[in-house]
């Protein structure tokens, strides 16, 4: 909230971070970087100020815990959902060393995680939790492991929970105590 407040004289974030990579006055850059550090951390995210993007992304749930590497570059025109990582991998002797480098007009799905040196080409579709640790050429989709129905025609009861040593269920909003004996006796003999 306060950020939010302190960052509304700059018109928006995104200028502030402008304003971080233009400002050449040590000290101005300093407390501008700190602001806008500040204002990132209020969303629990961590795009770096000096992270080069080619013109400013589209963020459809805001810029929430979102982490982008200083080193990484993004081009134009991108869609970036919440629970995205596009980070570097820093380990010296890594093949995958550096960061990544995104085209233009890329859509990047909730939580997909883009790490390392790796290219993904323009109007690229990235899915929901993808892992990218490889390039990506240009005008592709790329997912991560398909979902797997693991069991099937088998009904799941999910209402029972262990709570401090006592067996309880949710309805009507509240936690309520089981007491149908029948119930106790199997949830005991499975637990
Ligand atoms: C609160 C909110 O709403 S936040 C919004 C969250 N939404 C998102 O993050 C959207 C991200 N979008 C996706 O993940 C999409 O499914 C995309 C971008 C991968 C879809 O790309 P499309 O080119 O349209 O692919 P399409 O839907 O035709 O599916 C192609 C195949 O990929 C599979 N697939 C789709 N999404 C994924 C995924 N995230 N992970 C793994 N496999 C996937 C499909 O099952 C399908 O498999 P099949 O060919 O074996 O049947």
């Amino acid at each position: 909230m306060l950020a939010r407040l302190l960052v509304a004289p700059f018109g928006s974030a995104w200028k502030l971070k402008e304003r971080c990579v233009t400002t050449r006055r040590p000290f101005v850059k300093k407390v501008l970087v700190n602001l806008y550090g500040l204002y990132q951390y209020e969303n629990n995210s961590s795009i770096a100020w000096n992270a080069q993007f080619a013109g400013e992304p589209f963020f459809p749930h805001g810029p929430k815990s979102i982490f982008i590497s200083g080193g990484a570059k993004i081009g134009k025109n991108c869609v970036i959902f919440q629970q995205v990582t596009i980070g570097s991998n820093t380990l010296a002797d890594s093949k995958g060393a550096g960061a990544p480098v995104i085209g233009d007009n890329c859509y990047i799905g909730a939580g997909a995680k883009i790490v390392g040196n790796v290219r993904v080409g323009d109007n690229v579709r990235v899915g929901a939790n993808a892992l990218v640790y490889k390039d990506v050429p240009a005008n592709s989709v790329v997912v991560s492991s398909p979902s797997e129905i693991i069991q099937r025609e088998t009904p799941q009861d999910n209402r029972f929970y262990s709570f401090q040593g006592r067996w309880v269920y949710w309805e009507d909003a509240r936690w309520n105590p089981v007491t149908d004996d029948g119930v106790l006796a199997r949830l005991n003999k499975q637990f």
